[in-house]
């Protein structure tokens, strides 16, 4: 069940970002709602990874707002953002290879409780608040069963599960996912998909994919862009048979 009729986790209005004279990310609204998956999809270039970036704090707004939970983060750099309830998993692989997946998450965790950054290792072994986080974070995942392993051992796929992990061990309301399932082979697609499809309960998750055939199956709502602007928003269904997406984006074999 959704929880879609409650005031947005992330309430997006206006947003938009210049390089010199190039627009990549022109007066976007969005909402993301606790309880939906909600797919950013778009050609190449059409400003996806720039709008997770702002919204993530990585770079600023030219103009526009961000509340979460009603309140303006806009002007809020990266780490108070985080601090604040914003996690976000990367298209590169951020994990530490040389430690273990328990390890990896208890970083994460410790770092964003606020420990400072020179004492991250000697209080980690300490701090069984931050434990308890990548324990459950881990559970969540489904990575329970390797937590003793190294990470830089785990499968490509396990890997991208850990880094959501790690992105669910700083608690977040809202979580942006960039592209969760680059590389992934049919079963281990299947595998993140039940993970995101259980990971919305309480969270608001933003999901950038290039795999149609997985937005498809897995979002609750879509937003499309097309350079730099949203053409259309709505439900799966919806999306599918907007004549602007057909033309604009789903492309030739729509009009076969
Ligand atoms: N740092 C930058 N400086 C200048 N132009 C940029 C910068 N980052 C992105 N752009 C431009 O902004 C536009 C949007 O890029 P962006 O990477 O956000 O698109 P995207 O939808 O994420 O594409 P892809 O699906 O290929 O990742 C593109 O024209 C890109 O060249």
């Amino acid at each position: 069940m959704t929880e879609a009729g409650m005031i947005p986790k992330m309430s997006v209005r206006g947003l938009t970002r210049h390089f010199g004279g190039l627009v990549a990310v022109n007066q976007v609204d969005i909402d993301l709602h606790a309880g939906e998956v909600h797919a950013v999809i778009g050609t190449n270039g059409a400003g996806k990874s720039t709008l997770i970036n702002m919204l993530s704090g990585e770079i600023a707004a030219s103009s526009g707002s961000i509340l979460l939970e009603g309140g303006d983060v806009t002007q809020m750099p990266q780490p108070r953002r985080a601090k604040a309830g914003i996690g976000r998993s990367y298209q590169r692989t951020t994990i530490f290879p040389e430690f273990t997946v328990l390890e990896n998450c208890r970083l994460t965790a410790q770092a964003q409780a606020g420990a400072r950054p020179w004492r991250i290792w000697e209080s980690a072994q300490h701090c069984a608040a931050s434990l308890e986080r990548a324990h459950t974070a881990l559970a969540r995942a489904g990575l329970a069963p390797h937590a003793q392993r190294l990470a830089g051992s785990l499968s490509h796929g396990a890997k991208r599960q850990l880094e959501v992990a790690m992105c669910l061990a700083t608690e977040p309301q809202v979580l942006l996912l960039d592209e969760p399932l680059a590389g992934m082979g049919a079963e281990e697609t299947e595998r993140m998909l039940e993970l995101l499809q259980e990971l919305k309960t309480g969270h608001a998750v933003l999901l950038v994919e290039h795999d149609m055939d997985a937005v498809f199956r897995i979002a609750d709502r879509i937003t499309v862009m097309v350079n730099g602007s949203v053409v259309a928003t709505g439900t799966p269904e919806q999306i599918r048979v907007d004549p602007l997406v057909r033309s604009a984006y789903l492309g030739e074999e729509e009009h076969a």
